[in-house]
């Protein structure tokens, strides 16, 4: 199998005195779609803070792209959408445009040989989340689900390998949750990039995702999503850490 894209080995995180993670091992291979969950509190955005270099390593090694986190040089390969990405209010004076642009990094790879003007770079990744028709829309003006879409086009404009997004679907209604996971497949699917997605929704996301990861303080669980479906709900709160009673959906 190719070398892994992320390589956390051995991690562990306190904060002044509270142990948040606990000797953390997992690989991240190219082209798969990871679902990160656990209960709130159980350090899923503190292992991709890590996991980014956002937060400093105390114990064990995070490697990315082969390179040790700290040594890493970013320059568009790992884009992140945060929880907070959709904190825009009504009337903020933005165009989906000018927030798309945001995301262009000055040594950016163009997204399509032959056409590197920041504008086509623009279009194209609203292309990809159906997006193009709000070009010059006010942000603030779009529905919670519309503005999660633009943060995506905004992460890959660049083109990342790596795309790890952080609890996207708060405030995106449960209709819209289905075809934002679908929207997620086509990414992982067509254009090849790797997915980390965080959330609370376990029972809809293992129908999309290739690996499942349930954290809580410690890994719970790691592998083939089928092989969690297929337990009982006891099992599950036994690996997740926690009661959960999961609502499942038809596809
Ligand atoms: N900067 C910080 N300083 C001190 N404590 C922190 C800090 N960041 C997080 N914590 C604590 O660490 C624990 C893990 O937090 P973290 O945000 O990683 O969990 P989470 O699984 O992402 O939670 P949620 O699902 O609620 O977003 C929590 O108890 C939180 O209060």
């Amino acid at each position: 199998m190719a070398n892994p894209i992320i390589s956390v080995e051995n991690v562990s995180h306190r904060y002044e005195q509270q142990n948040v993670l606990e000797d953390i091992n997992f690989n991240i291979h190219q082209g798969s779609f990871v679902g990160l969950v656990g209960p709130n509190g159980s350090g899923k955005t503190t292992l991709i803070k890590l996991m980014l270099g956002i937060e400093k390593i105390q114990r064990g090694s995070v490697k990315a792209f082969g390179k040790p986190i700290q040594k890493f040089k970013n320059e568009g390969r790992m884009s992140y959408v945060s929880q907070k990405a959709n904190a825009f209010t009504r009337g903020f004076p933005a165009t989906v445009r000018e927030v798309v642009s945001m995301g262009i990094v000055s040594n950016q790879k163009p997204l399509l040989p032959g056409q590197k003007s920041d504008h086509e770079l623009i279009v194209y990744a609203l292309k990809q989340v159906h997006m193009k028709d709000y070009l010059n829309r006010n942000i603030g003006d779009l529905s919670g689900g519309q503005q999660q879409r633009v943060f995506i086009a905004r992460a890959i404009v660049n083109q990342p390998e790596l795309l790890i997004l952080d609890e996207p679907t708060v405030g995106v209604d449960s209709e819209n949750v289905d075809h934002f996971y679908q929207l997620l497949s086509k990414l992982n699917q067509e254009l090849g990039i790797t997915l980390v997605l965080v959330t609370h929704d376990i029972g809809s996301i293992t129908t999309y995702v290739t690996d499942l990861l349930c954290l809580n303080k410690s890994i719970h669980y790691h592998g083939d999503p089928s092989g969690f479906e297929n337990m009982t709900d006891k099992e599950r709160s036994k690996l997740y850490g926690h009661s959960i009673h999961t609502i499942t959906h038809d596809h």
